[in-house]
């Protein structure tokens, strides 16, 4: 697998607070990497730091070979979290002023705009001023300004904030397929549900350090233990007598059963006590939404204030 771009020990500080504590990872060719953590945990001044936006104290960003300032800035595509082009410009004229920021031949790039336009519900925009665009409908130009020039790598700042489903599918399908043809996606987001569908990789960061990376798959397997849901009407203690349970969240006639790891559910269903009462019972992984809490919170990484404990 071909690496795209490469974060190493990246450290930075702004005043006497370090925001990044020796950040590292890489991004491939033709796939999605997820970069996810709770606000304020340093996802964005990562981004920053790669778009050289700003540099870091320590560490290194190389793309291709290339690194800090020598980075080529048109083979890159960038979505910030910050939204809005100029206002009082059409939409063509925009999309057209930053191809040609990247560098990119503009009869292909005119081209490239009306196709785009047309595939995300936007055909016959081209002459409207941004300014008279609704905000979802502004967040697809933008996204098409990222992607205008071709980018092998693409990093998305939380794109799908502010859209509406319809919307999330259009842009899940063109970032998918971004992906199928070769670029290298470093997308942020707080949608758990979404990165779950989408990304290959993941690099979960928590005040400034990294807590999780590696594949959706090797990720679930170390961390998304199986639970159970069972609706029927159960005392707690018969519930409690269930070999190999973590731990029980009961609300009225539904327990959700937290299994221990390595559990293995034929062998864990096969020796359920006859006297715990099912009327449905459904067995999943827990999902990146509660492996993200379960970090976030559960641990008590944080305490209210948002200090480091462990
Ligand atoms: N320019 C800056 N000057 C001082 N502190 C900053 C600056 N930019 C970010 N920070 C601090 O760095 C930390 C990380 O911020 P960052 O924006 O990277 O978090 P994030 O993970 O992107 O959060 P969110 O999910 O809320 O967007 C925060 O404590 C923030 O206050």
């Amino acid at each position: 697998m071909e690496t795209m771009l490469e974060v190493k020990g990246l450290n930075k500080s702004f005043k006497d607070k370090q925001v990044l504590k020796n950040i590292s990872f890489e991004v491939n060719k033709g796939e999605i990497m997820a970069i996810l953590g709770p606000n304020g945990a340093g996802k964005s001044t990562t981004i920053r730091n790669i778009m050289g936006i700003m540099y870091p104290d320590e560490g290194t960003v190389t793309f291709h070979n290339h690194q800090g300032k020598g980075i080529p800035q048109n083979k890159i595509g960038y979505l910030p979290e910050e939204r809005g082009l100029y206002k009082n410009v059409k939409v063509m004229d925009i999309l057209l002023y930053l191809a040609d920021l990247k560098s990119y031949p503009l009869d292909k790039a005119k081209k490239r705009i009306l196709d785009y336009l047309k595939k995300f519900d936007l055909e016959g925009k081209e002459n409207v001023k941004m300014e008279e665009l609704s905000k979802g409908m502004g967040q697809k130009v933008q996204f098409i300004g990222a992607v205008i020039h071709e980018p092998e790598l693409l990093i998305l700042d939380e794109p799908f904030s502010g859209l509406d489903p319809v919307s999330q599918e259009i842009f899940k399908d063109e970032i998918r397929s971004l992906r199928d043809n070769g670029t290298a996606i470093l997308l942020s987001s707080h949608q758990m549900n979404l990165v779950e569908e989408m990304c290959d990789r993941l690099f979960m960061i928590q005040r400034g350090e990294k807590v999780i990376y590696g594949s959706l798959y090797d990720v679930k397997q170390e961390y998304a233990n199986f639970k159970c849901t069972i609706r029927g009407s159960n005392e707690r203690g018969t519930l409690e007598t269930i070999p190999e349970v973590e731990n029980i969240e009961q609300d009225g006639d539904v327990a959700i059963l937290y299994l221990t790891k390595d559990v293995n559910p034929n062998r864990w269903l096969k020796q359920l006590p006859d006297d715990v009462t099912i009327q449905e019972l459904a067995i999943d992984r827990v999902s990146l939404h509660e492996i993200f809490i379960d970090i976030a919170t559960d641990k008590r990484l944080m305490s209210e204030e948002g200090e480091i404990h462990a």
